[in-house]
Parts: structure tokens; sequence; C-alpha cells
């Protein structure tokens, strides 16, 4: 029987997280990257076009389990869910987003500074085994025992339910935090979406070229291409202030005077680049995007 949402054996299955902060920036990248695939309405499995790989949308907090055990031999999630889920997997590369950081937090008005004077008290967490971890050499030290309990989501509002002293939750801008009237008393990781294969796949080759393809459209996006003018005399201030990411391109103008010079350079430092080219007296400068590199 042909069932809609089976795998070919062959293919290399690939788990993407089905909802939540990193789900538009992965199927973004995976676009960007050239990794096409048909999904239909309401199935978490879908073939990829042109490539052996079958993607499979799953929550991302149970992604790194499915790598770890085999079920799946490549996937993406954060960090902090591969250190939660106690599995060995390999850390194939990091993404550069989902950046955030898993933190103690604890309501401002309590006036706490010293995150041992929770132990022995109540936590509650979507990550019980980071926070056990994290207080088990207080609780040694001062012979208590932390009680973890663990929620799903929501977890800012456990404090002023009254059902706990203090949270272990993830922390990017602290909207979230200081709109739950808490504040950071310790940081447990720092956290980023990365790509994550079983240590014993067999789908060696398919995982290189998924990772070079995302490592092309990565340095795409953190890069342009910045071109101008500049009279001889002044290329070597340009070239100064546009070293390239390896080195810049140089050619030689018809005028005889002039070259044009094109290099790549950080896109978070284009304007301040080309203000600086402008001071110098480079002309006709253009920033070009790039849509996809191999390097
Ligand atoms: N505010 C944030 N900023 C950056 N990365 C985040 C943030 N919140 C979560 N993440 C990252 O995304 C991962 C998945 O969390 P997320 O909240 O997106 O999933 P979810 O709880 O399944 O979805 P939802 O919250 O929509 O129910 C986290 O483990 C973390 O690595
Ligand atoms: O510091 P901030 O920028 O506010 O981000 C942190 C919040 O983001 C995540 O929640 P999410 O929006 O996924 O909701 P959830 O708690 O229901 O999972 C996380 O659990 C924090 O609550
Ligand atoms: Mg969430």
């Amino acid at each position: 029987m042909d069932r809609k949402n089976s795998s070919p054996p062959e293919n290399c299955r690939f788990a993407i997280p089905k909802k939540g902060r990193l789900h538009d920036k992965i199927l973004q990248m995976l676009k960007g990257s050239g990794i096409e695939f048909r999904r239909e309405p309401r199935l978490d499995v879908a073939l990829c076009v042109d490539l052996p790989i079958t993607l499979v949308f799953l929550p991302a907090s149970d992604i790194a389990k499915y790598v770890g055990e085999g079920n799946i031999d490549l996937g993406i999630t954060g960090l902090d869910i591969v250190k939660e889920s106690q599995v060995e997997v390999d850390h194939v590369m990091d993404l550069g987003f989902g950046k955030c950081k898993l933190c103690v937090q604890v309501p401002s008005d309590d006036n706490i500074t010293d995150v041992s004077t929770l132990a022995g008290k109540r936590i509650v967490t979507s990550f019980p085994e980071l926070t056990k971890q994290f207080f088990q050499p207080f609780d040694d030290e001062l012979g208590v025992e932390t009680k973890v309990k663990f929620v799903s989501g929501s977890v800012e509002a456990a404090c002023g339910l009254g059902l706990a002293d203090g949270i272990v939750d993830l922390v990017e801008t602290g909207t979230t935090m200081r709109a739950a009237g808490l504040e950071v008393v310790a940081d447990i990781i720092s956290t980023q979406a990365m790509l994550i294969a079983n240590t014993h796949t067999k789908h060696i080759d398919i995982i290189h070229l998924i990772k070079r393809r995302l490592e092309g459209y990565i340095t795409a996006t953190k890069y342009v291409m910045l071109v101008y003018n500049v009279s001889n005399e002044l290329v070597e201030r340009a070239v100064a202030i546009t070293p390239g990411k390896r080195s810049p391109t140089i050619t030689a103008l018809d005028d005889g005077n002039s070259k044009a010079v094109s290099s790549l350079v950080l896109a978070k430092e284009v304007n301040q680049k080309m203000d600086a080219l402008h001071d110098i007296g480079a002309t006709d400068i253009l920033v070009l995007d790039i849509s996809n590199s191999r390097m």
C-alpha cells in the first residue's frame, strides 16, 4: 500500500521544527539553499524535489531525541534542546539564528541576587534536566532538594500563579520576562539553532551536501558585494576600507587613471564602509545582494 506519509527507505530523513520561533527561518533557509519540497496539507512528511531527502516536521523539543536514537538522520533544533535531551549527536554546524539564553529567573520584587538561595525551593521549567543539573551542586552543598516541575509552555506565568519560587526559561529580548515581573538571577547556557546528525547515519554524502548548501546560503545572506571606482593614487586607502573576505578584485578602467574595485563586505557594515569610501573620494559606489554562494 502506498501510504501518503511514508518515506522511501533509502532517503535521508531530515527533521524540521513544525512550528515556533525556528520554523519560518528554517523554511526560508531551505528555500534559499535550493532544498525544495512538496508538503500536502496537514501532513508532517514531505519529499524533496531532486534530492533523496524526506523532511519530517516535528516539535522542536523532540528533534534531538529522534536524531540521537537514529529514527531520523539529520535535524535542526536548538542547542538547549540537544543538551536537555541528553543524547549523543554530531553537531554538524551552527546556524546563527535562534540565539537566546536559558536563565534562572525570579520575581523582581523578591530582591534575590544569589541563585543559591533558590536551592531547595520550587522551580518550574520546560528544561527539567538542565535545571536539575544546575541546582545539583547547590543541593549537595546545602543538603536540600530543589523541586523541579515540568510545564510545556507559558513558564513565565508560574511565579505569579504561586506555583514556583523561580523559573528556568529562555530569554532573548527579555520582553516576556519583564512583562511577567521577573528578572535574571543566573545564566545556564547560551543557545542557537544547529544542524545535528545521528552519529551512525549512512547518509554522510547527502549531509555534506546539505551542509555546503546551508553554508552557501548563510554566507550569501551575511555578505553583500560592494563595487566602486577609485583613482589610482587612492586604491591603497580604499582597499584598506574594503579588504574583502579573501581579497578584493581590482580592474583597470579605460581612462588609465582609475580602478574598479569589487569586494565582499559584511551586510551589517556596508553603510559605514560606503560612508568611508565616499569620504576618501571613491565614486559610483554600488551594493549588490548575493543570492547564494560556494566559498
Ligand atoms: N525568544 C526566542 N528567541 C530565540 N530563540 C528562541 C526563542 N524561543 C525559543 N527559541 C529557540 O527555539 C526553540 C524552540 O522553541 P519554540 O518556543 O519556538 O518552540 P515551541 O515551544 O515548540 O513553539 P511555540 O512556542 O510556538 O509553541 C527553543 O528550544 C530555542 O532554541
Ligand atoms: O526574551 P523574549 O524575546 O521575550 O523571548 C523569550 C520567550 O520566547 C519563548 O517563548 P514563546 O514565544 O515561544 O512562547 P511559549 O513560552 O509559549 O513557548 C521563550 O519560552 C520565552 O518565553
Ligand atoms: Mg515556545
